[in-house]
């Protein structure tokens, strides 16, 4: 072949290579400004040499906090970030009251991908992407409305389950912090959503529903390895999945015969009956709607308990000052709705252990049900995943000296409000500043109840126990992908003391 030849095979190949070249430029150019037409930032993108992204999910997994931090650097305030759950667009705080009004966004939609709607066992969380937000309105309506009722069986489960987990021993002995607030916290919320007095107490219920929870939490997290198509055939295979779905069944077999069971609505009220109401006649499934409540419930108030004892260990003068508060208003006016909602220093405290150690580094998790195109001109594609970081919670930036445990912080923020019981100040408001409970329109519906079920059983414990957390050498936290946990490790001496008034 001539040297002519050559060089015209080699014209025709380029010309054919370049054309396709141009072509998946074109075309990955078309994809990514539909999903990033703002033309934001991408990180922990994966690498050209790697497969799938695995590994760019153990890099999120290893640094959450530092990752965030990382995106909001040269001033961006909105970015896309590959995290356990694939992409998701971070946004910073300042569009935490626009996306909070906005009902385009869905908290419930967002569950139902994150924990894998459609597949079986996964059902109990699904439940909070229902069309009919059934589980949501007979929280807010039905429930909060019972909540002055619920304070009498609040409290006397909370005693007996004192008693029974950390004994009316006056000698000091250890327990697993997390292991023992979570099986306190599972037979009071049992007590209230069941109505069943023998369940709520029944040890292998109990731990069949901190298995189930904690089985599903682990589940979904396999599952997200996985490329969405094929995850329902995963599913059937992964042995954390089979796991979830033997223990639903086990759990069915328990609430079943609740399905049945007379009650005297006059006397009595459960979560059966909230459901039934809020449902107007639609169709729902009971068992696994009690078992989203559960879920909802559970791990949260759990968290709340085992992070505000540790840092109350760390503070013993303030645990005087919050048993002095006690002693007076509970003292005077008993154990009511009303006297709970006075005990300022308490709900300080609870809201400051928030503050610190929230559920997560991210919060007002979204999915967008159409595009959206922010007053600041940020276009948010349809489905596009969002998140609202919330790292500035822990730090300076909005509280002074923020990185430091101040448990009387909200109390004197409070004393100095104009009114104290609007004021941003209390346990269960929300702001961009604080967003232990979330924000805006679908912030925790379930707030108002879990504080004060948590405030009943602190009192229990800070006037008829004297405790000292001890922290593994990890500290108290454990992260799982970006959630904050309390770390399974911290251990808490407990012995009895005498309470000053009984409740
Ligand atoms: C200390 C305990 C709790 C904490 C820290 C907590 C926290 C949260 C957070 C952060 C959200 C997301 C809000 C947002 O993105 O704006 C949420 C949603 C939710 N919570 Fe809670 N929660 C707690 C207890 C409860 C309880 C006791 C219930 C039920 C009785 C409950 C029911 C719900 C429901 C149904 C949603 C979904 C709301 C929706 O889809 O609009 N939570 N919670």
């Amino acid at each position: 072949m001539e040297f002519e030849d050559w060089f015209r095979i080699d014209a025709k190949y380029a010309g054919l290579v370049l054309g396709a070249v141009l072509m998946i430029y074109f075309v990955l150019e078309f994809r990514a400004r539909r999903w990033n037409p703002s033309n934001l930032p991408v990180l922990n993108n994966r690498k050209w040499f790697e497969l799938g992204y695995g590994k760019a999910t153990q890099r999120y997994n290893s640094d959450p906090l530092g990752m965030l931090k990382s995106g909001f650097q040269n001033g961006a305030d909105a970015f896309y970030l590959c995290t356990e759950s694939h992409f998701r667009l971070i946004l910073s705080p300042k569009y935490a009251d626009v996306i909070g009004a906005d009902e385009r966004f869905d908290l419930g939609k967002y569950i139902g991908e994150d924990f894998h709607e459609g597949i079986p066992g996964f059902e109990p969380i699904a439940n909070i992407a229902l069309d009919s937000k059934v589980l949501q309105l007979a929280v807010k309506t039905k429930l909060a409305r019972q909540t002055p009722k619920l304070v009498a069986p609040l409290c006397e489960e909370a005693g007996l389950a004192l008693e029974r987990h950390w004994t009316d021993e006056t000698e000091w002995h250890e327990l697993k912090l997390r292991g023992s607030s979570s099986q306190i916290v599972g037979q009071i919320v049992s007590r209230v959503f069941l109505g069943d007095k023998e369940l709520c107490r029944d040890s292998a219920w109990l731990k069949l529903l901190d298995d189930f929870l904690e089985t599903t939490f682990i589940a979904a997290h396999h599952l997200r390895r996985w490329p969405v198509p094929m995850r329902l055939l995963a599913s059937r295979f992964m042995p954390s999945c089979r796991k979830v779905r033997a223990d639903l069944q086990r759990v069915m077999q328990f609430l079943e015969p609740l399905l049945y069971k007379e009650i005297d609505p006059e006397k009595e009220t459960t979560a059966l009956t909230w459901i039934k109401d809020a449902a107007k006649g639609r169709p729902y499934d009971f068992a696994t709607l009690q078992l989203t409540l559960a879920m909802a419930s559970l791990d949260t108030s759990t968290d709340l308990l085992a992070k505000t004892l540790c840092d109350l260990s760390d503070h013993p003068h303030l645990v005087d000052d919050i048993r002095k508060e006690i002693v007076e208003i509970v003292g005077a006016e008993g154990l009511t709705q009303a006297s709970i909602g006075r005990l300022y220093l308490l709900d300080s405290a609870m809201k400051e252990s928030q503050r610190l150690r929230p559920l997560g580094y991210s919060t007002m998790e979204r999915m967008a049900k159409e595009a959206v195109v922010l007053p600041d001109g940020l276009i948010i594609p349809k489905g596009t995943a969002i998140m609202v970081s919330g790292c500035h919670m822990m730090d300076s930036s909005v509280w002074p000296n923020g990185e430091t445990y101040d448990g009387y912080r909200f109390a004197n923020l409070r004393k100095n409000a104009k009114n104290s019981l609007t004021s941003p100040y209390q346990l269960t408001s929300t702001s961009s500043d604080h967003m232990g409970f979330g924000h805006g329109k679908q912030a925790c519906p379930g707030r108002h109840y879990a504080a004060i079920f948590n405030k009943i059983a602190l009192c229990h414990i800070l006037l008829k126990y004297d405790f000292s957390v001890t922290l593994p050498e990890e500290g108290p936290i454990e992260m799982r992908g970006h959630n904050i946990l309390p770390n399974a490790g911290v251990k808490i001496s407990v012995r009895r003391r005498q309470e000053e008034i009984s409740l």
